[in-house]
């Protein structure tokens, strides 16, 4: 099953080689990381984050083992930036000199670059950005400015203290006229002291939520005063501008240049399951260490994961984070594809692969929130410590859900494909993961055949509920569309319906490739079997979570649904016996879960003592400020004391 989870032998041989590398060595020790102070916490992770370059570069280690240190040293920083946006940033978008000048100083670490898009002001909408580059022919330069406060650019991580330079997007200007958004890179600062340069203003924009997981990223503040780039640092793939200021624009589609967030939107799917397996492995843990009620004659109670209730909470995310496995093992493989295309200008399936990164971006990261949520709570009140690893887990994934594409503004772009997928019905085959809207007649006429809760246990059956679903929600939004005289109009009163239509296509992409994971690819048969049990788990747990959807659309009936719930009841027990090999095959350390509830010899509550006297108040009896403001009180006799 680990060889399973990670995809191949070799894969799981990587990360387990990185994970072991990381967990011996004490430089990378995260456990004191939530008492440290800010400027404590920042400077451990610029010390932790050489560490790793050094490593990188004395052990030779490859991209791939690169990734896996980074993901195991736990801790957001400048990297994630330099590494996943401002050199894919380069390499999408650049011409072949710029990446021959750009590239070898981006991947040698001779400058650290940082990816500047949103601004104070504006974010999702990136057409709205504020910040201008205005061409001036006499110097043969760029004016980079920022006009107004809401210009500003902030949130871009790296940039308020370590970032030396920026890809940054701005309004292109030639004599006036606007071009549309470019990206640009910018020096920030001196490569020889560090300082800003000359008409930059920089800094952090302030703490973020949680403690100690992402304010180890210095999210930055940048503003122009009429700053000045050579006319070569604007991104010239996509359109050009010539010395003469006349601007032209190639074959290639406007739209790479929003090519970087398409591979950084397949990276978050990817990392999905990183983090709902992380929470999943220790809330299972703790439930079976945990035992309440149901004592007979003085007898052990009962683990709490033996409780029917706990595993129709925990057994969904358990199967969710092997979906979501696989799904961003799928999504890269589309990925890969599709980059290549792009490389040999070939841009026919960048619309379909936006629509999934897009889409599958804000399923992932929504489903993962919410369960390190249910996490926490399936652990009790000891959850809320930050010693069982789930608070700092949980602020550290939050925001996937707001950046590289807010979760409802990344669900109307799945919209936008869909509705224009319906709407070129008449002419043109769909292809890929709208396929099934092209088998629509059959899918809004048929109606499910299942007559017992056995019946729910056939791939064939389960796939066919969930393309009749968001075939019907989204031929429905289409229909109800085309009464609007102004579409954009309809779109906007629709937007809520469209929504849902979006979350039922990228429901469908999950089940689906579940599906045929188990089909294709899984070596052993007990393993297999296994995986269809979770498999049948996640399929029948959205279609109980979302039978408003399948009732409404008449696929279901009320009795098939219900036999639906009456098979997930049943599955359940058949996850119980293997909850903690499932689990287990993610491989996650020790030292990579930070958990005292997650351990993986299960010794919670000798370890969950001995956490709490590591906590600085423990260190003596008499704390600091007892004296000054609690023995005053017992002292003096007040007011109240008289009532
Ligand atoms: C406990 C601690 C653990 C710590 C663990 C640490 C581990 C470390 C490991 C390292 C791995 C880390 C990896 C992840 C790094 C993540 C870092 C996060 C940092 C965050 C960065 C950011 O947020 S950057 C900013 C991102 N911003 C956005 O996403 C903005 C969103 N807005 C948009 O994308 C667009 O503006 C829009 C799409 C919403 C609208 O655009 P616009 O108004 O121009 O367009 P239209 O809707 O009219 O679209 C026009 C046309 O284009 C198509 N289109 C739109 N986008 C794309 C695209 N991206 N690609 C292709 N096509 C696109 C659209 O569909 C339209 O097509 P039509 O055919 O015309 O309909
Ligand atoms: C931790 C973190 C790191 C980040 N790192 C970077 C970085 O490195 N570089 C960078 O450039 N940016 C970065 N960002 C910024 C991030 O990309 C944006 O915050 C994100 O794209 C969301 O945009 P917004 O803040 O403008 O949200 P808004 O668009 O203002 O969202 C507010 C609300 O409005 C709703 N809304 C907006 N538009 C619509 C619409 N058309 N229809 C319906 N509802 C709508 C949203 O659903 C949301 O509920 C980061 C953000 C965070 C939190």
């Amino acid at each position: 099953m680990k060889v399973a989870w990670a995809g191949s032998r070799e894969a799981f041989q990587v990360s387990d080689r990185m994970a072991k590398l990381v967990a011996n060595d004490p430089v990378f020790e995260k456990f004191s990381k939530p008492m440290l102070g800010r400027k404590e916490l920042f400077k451990n992770t610029l010390r932790k984050a050489a560490y790793a370059w050094k490593l990188i570069n004395d052990l030779r280690l490859t991209e791939e083992e690169a990734k896996w240190l980074r993901h195991y040293i736990d801790e957001p920083n400048y990297t994630d930036l330099h590494w996943e946006m401002f050199v894919p940033a380069i390499e999408g978008q650049g011409t072949k000199e710029q990446k021959k000048k750009w590239l070898p100083l981006a991947q040698t670490m001779q400058i650290i670059g940082t990816y500047a898009q949103t601004e104070l002001g504006h974010g999702s909408n990136v057409q709205g950005l504020e910040t201008t580059a205005t061409f001036d022919r006499q110097t043969d330069e760029f004016v980079m400015h920022s006009p107004t406060l809401t210009s500003s650019k902030w949130w871009p991580g790296g940039m308020a203290k370590v970032a030396t330079h920026a890809i940054v997007y701005a309004r292109l200007i030639i004599d006036g006229l606007f071009h549309g958004v470019h990206g640009f890179i910018v020096q920030l600062r001196s490569l020889e002291d560090h300082s800003p340069l000359p008409g930059l203003t920089l800094g952090d924009i302030g703490m973020k939520f949680g403690h100690g997981t992402y304010n180890t990223m210095d999210n930055g503040v940048l503003r122009f005063d009429h700053v000045r780039i050579p006319r070569n640092q604007m991104l010239m793939r996509v359109s050009q501008v010539t010395k003469e200021g006349k601007y032209a624009q190639s074959d290639v589609p406007r739209q790479l240049l929003y090519g970087t967030m398409v591979s950084v939107r397949q990276t978050i799917v990817a990392d999905a399951s990183k983090a709902l397996s992380r929470a999943v492995c220790i809330a299972t843990r703790y439930s079976v260490v945990r035992r309440q009620f149901g004592s007979r004659n003085g007898g052990p109670e009962t683990q709490v994961i033996d409780y029917k209730t706990q595993q129709s909470r925990l057994f969904p995310l358990l199967a969710s984070a092997y979906a979501f496995r696989f799904v961003g093992e799928w999504l890269k493989s589309l990925y890969i594809d599709v980059k290549q295309r792009l490389e040999a200008n070939d841009f026919s399936t960048l619309p379909e692969t936006h629509a999934c990164t897009a889409g599958l971006k804000a399923l992932t990261t929504a489903a993962t929130a919410d369960g390190i949520e249910e996490c926490r709570k399936l652990c009790g009140g000891h959850g809320y410590l930050i010693s069982s690893g789930l608070p700092e887990l949980f602020a550290f994934y939050v925001p996937a859900c707001s950046y590289e594409g807010e979760n409802v503004v990344m669900m109307l772009q799945v919209a936008r494909f869909l509705v224009k997928t319906v709407s070129n019905l008449g002419y043109k085959q769909p292809v890929g993961t709208a396929a099934y809207l092209g088998r629509v007649t059959p899918l809004l006429q048929n109606n499910c055949a299942v007559q017992t809760a056995e019946d729910w246990l056939n791939p064939d059956a389960i796939l066919e509920a969930f393309e009749a679903r968001a075939a019907r929600m989204v031929i429905g939004c289409g229909e109800r569309l085309a009464m609007f005289e102004n579409p954009e109009e309809g779109f906007a009163e629709l937007s809520i319906d469209l929504v849902e239509a979006s979350l039922a296509h990228c429901q469908l992409i999950t089940v689906s490739v579940f599906i045929q994971k188990l089909n294709h690819e899984i070596p052993g048969n007990g393993v297999k079997r296994s995986l269809e049990v979770l498999c049948y788990v996640y399929a029948l747990f959205l279609l109980h979570k979302h039978q408003g959807d399948f009732l409404a659309t008449g696929y279901l009936t009320p009795k098939q649904a219900s036999l639906a719930n009456e098979q997930l009841r049943t599955l359940y027990s058949k996850v119980r016996p293997n909850a903690i090999a499932f689990v287990d095959s993610f491989n996650h350390m020790d030292h990579y879960l930070c958990s005292v509830l997650g351990r993986y010899d299960g010794n919670v509550y000798p370890k969950l003592y001995e956490a709490a006297w590591k906590d600085p108040l423990n260190d003596s009896d008499i704390v600091d400020g007892i004296q000054q403001y609690v023995q005053p009180i017992l002292k003096q006799k007040l007011h109240y004391a008289k009532l």
